[in-house]
């Protein structure tokens, strides 16, 4: 597993041990590890069912692990909470309808033992222009805005978000994002759960990917792409066509294309060749020795969506 490089001596701001949480036969966590550690902006990504949430669940002391242990600043998750240590975002609950926004980003204030301004809390949600709304009449992505206002109505030191832009547009996740990244260049840890890898890469400087209740991979964006082990080469050639030498000189570079070492992956339609190699260098080299004539070669590197799809299909295979 890739594993990012931690600082050695600060107490962990989160820290499961060995946690597992089942469901009759599901292992919904499955001998869970991970410190996050103060000013780590943490993305946490799985598919359906991978966990998250009962993950986040536990991290909050929502529910309790059937095995492992949980702590936040050193202490029980509920300590942390009380202390107003914790603020966040989850997909359950619902929010009192009957009040305007203002009046209850009031009262979240008024209750947090370290509060911020409303005024301050209304503007950083994007909430200045629906404070008189009544949060009943309000639209999905409206909704969250209104909830993340709550979960930082105080000085949070952790702010724990599931899937916190759902329903919202894309000029509102931009803003709930650039909202997020000033509260974490203020100091706070931020764990997010999310499906938009896009996000992921954007604002997380650590993504922890789970899969089946454990954890897959643990380090940067780059990092993850990396250990997805591949990089994509697209190239044009012209034998495929058959237009040069007929369908006999394109079955044989067809052949050549397959034996290329390092390959991860190779698809072709028409002239166009899209390749994935662990080694890049070695099997653009090859390519070139093989006697082809590929036009417009062009190197990428995985999305992070890519790579994350590369290894959890790889994951489901091994398990199969
Ligand atoms: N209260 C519950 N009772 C029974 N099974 C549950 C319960 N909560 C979660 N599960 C199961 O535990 C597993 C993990 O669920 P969880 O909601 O943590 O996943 P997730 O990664 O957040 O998924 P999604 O991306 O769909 O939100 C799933 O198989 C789910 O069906």
């Amino acid at each position: 597993m890739t594993t990012i490089s931690q600082p050695a001596a600060r107490t962990p701001v989160v820290r499961l041990e060995a946690v597992a949480k089942h469901f009759g036969e599901v292992r919904a966590v499955d001998g869970l590890s991970l410190d996050l550690y103060p000013g780590q902006t943490v993305a946490l990504l799985g598919p359906n069912g991978a966990g998250k949430s009962t993950t986040l669940d536990l991290l909050l002391g929502l529910r309790g692990p059937d095995r492992g242990s949980v702590r936040l600043f050193g202490a029980e998750p509920r300590e942390a909470i009380v202390a107003g240590r914790v603020g966040a975002v989850l997909q359950s609950g619902g929010l009192m309808g009957e009040v305007t926004v203002a009046e209850l980003v009031r009262l979240a204030c008024q209750l947090h033992p370290k509060p911020h301004p409303p005024a301050e809390v209304l503007a950083g949600a994007g909430l200045d222009g629906l404070a008189d709304r009544r949060v009943d009449k309000l639209s999905g992505g409206q909704r969250q805005r209104v909830r993340f206002a709550l979960a930082t109505a105080g000085a949070n030191d952790l702010l724990v978000l599931d899937e916190p832009t759902t329903g919202m547009d894309v000029s509102a996740r931009g803003a709930f994002w650039a909202t997020v990244r000033q509260q974490a260049e203020s100091g706070r840890t931020v764990l997010f759960a999310t499906h938009y890898l896009e996000e992921a890469d954007a604002v997380a400087d650590r993504v922890l990917v789970l899969h089946r209740g454990r954890l897959l991979a643990d380090g940067t964006a780059a990092e993850i792409k990396a250990r997805a082990g591949a990089r994509r080469i697209s190239f044009d050639l012209a034998e495929l066509t058959g237009a040069e030498g007929g369908r006999e000189r394109a079955a044989v570079a067809e052949q050549r294309l397959r034996a290329l070492p390092f390959l991860a992956g190779i698809e072709v339609q028409g002239p166009t060749v899209r390749l994935r190699s662990t080694d890049a260098d070695a099997t653009v080299y090859a390519l070139y020795g093989s006697g082809l004539r590929p036009r417009n070669l062009e190197v990428r590197g995985l999305g992070l969506e890519q790579a994350f799809l590369a290894l959890t299909t790889a994951e489901e295979a091994r398990q199969a």
